[in-house]
């Protein structure tokens, strides 16, 4: 399915997935008027200038954090690319037999999620799931696995899934994903975080081979921070 790639409506039923789901691609340029539901456009058109200035903020304190300039996330195109994704899981009468959405990592190095008072995501942590605590009017920021791989493993991307919502008003999110602009220019551990001490654990690829493999699995059974791995 290449459905991250333009807005369109998915409504998917197979086992694993239990979501209706909205996409609009925020940048590098906002998506045609036309192909933005004219209920949310101006809100979609509004959300895409704080989900920029929010991720340059975040960028910038993720590179500090990692003692690198703080715009280097930025110059390797990662705030370019942003899909909107906003989801919504009707209420399901039999929770324990299916889920919202299955454990993953998010490929790119950021998402910003809205999440309403529902509740039923879950993060990983050692061998226990635990919930996300909804919080009106917070953010939720995962770690994905590109900055992962870009980090050489200082940061690690989060493992999460979605329940089945056992409450009878529908659970909506909206998550917003960064990727790379530049898809055809080699990505890796940033040279500046490598030593004789801390040689790259991962190898460079282009962000296209990346998402390429991240939509077809073609990922030797590995998960996608596995197989560029070295
Ligand atoms: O709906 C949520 O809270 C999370 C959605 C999610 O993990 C995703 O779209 O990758
Ligand atoms: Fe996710």
């Amino acid at each position: 399915m290449n459905s991250r790639q333009r807005s369109r409506r998915v409504f998917t039923v197979e086992s694993g997935l239990k979501a209706d789901t909205l996409q609009i691609k925020l940048g590098p340029t906002l998506a045609e008027l036309d192909e933005i539901p004219e209920i949310c456009r101006n809100e979609v058109a509004e959300w895409n200038e704080h989900v920029k200035r929010l991720g340059e903020l975040l960028f910038g304190l993720l590179c500090e954090g990692l003692g690198l300039a703080t715009e280097r996330l930025k110059e390797m195109s990662f705030l370019e690319g942003r899909m909107m994704v906003g989801h919504y899981y009707p209420y399901c009468p039999q929770p324990d037999l299916t889920v919202g959405i299955t454990s993953h990592t998010d490929p790119g190095p950021l998402t910003i999620l809205l999440q309403d008072d529902k509740g039923g995501l879950q993060i990983k942590h050692g061998e226990d799931w635990v919930p996300v605590k909804t919080v009106p009017g917070a953010l939720v920021i995962n770690i994905g696995d590109v900055l992962q791989i870009l980090s050489n493993d200082e940061y690690k991307s989060v493992e999460h899934r979605v329940l089945a919502n056992s409450s009878e008003k529908p659970r909506v999110s909206i998550a917003a994903f960064f990727s790379a602009g530049e898809r055809d220019k080699l990505y890796g551990p940033f040279p500046e975080l490598i030593s004789p001490q801390k040689p790259p654990r991962f190898r460079e690829f282009t962000y296209t081979d990346y998402i390429t493999r991240f939509f077809t699995k073609q990922l030797d059974g590995k998960t996608l921070v596995n197989y560029y791995r070295v």
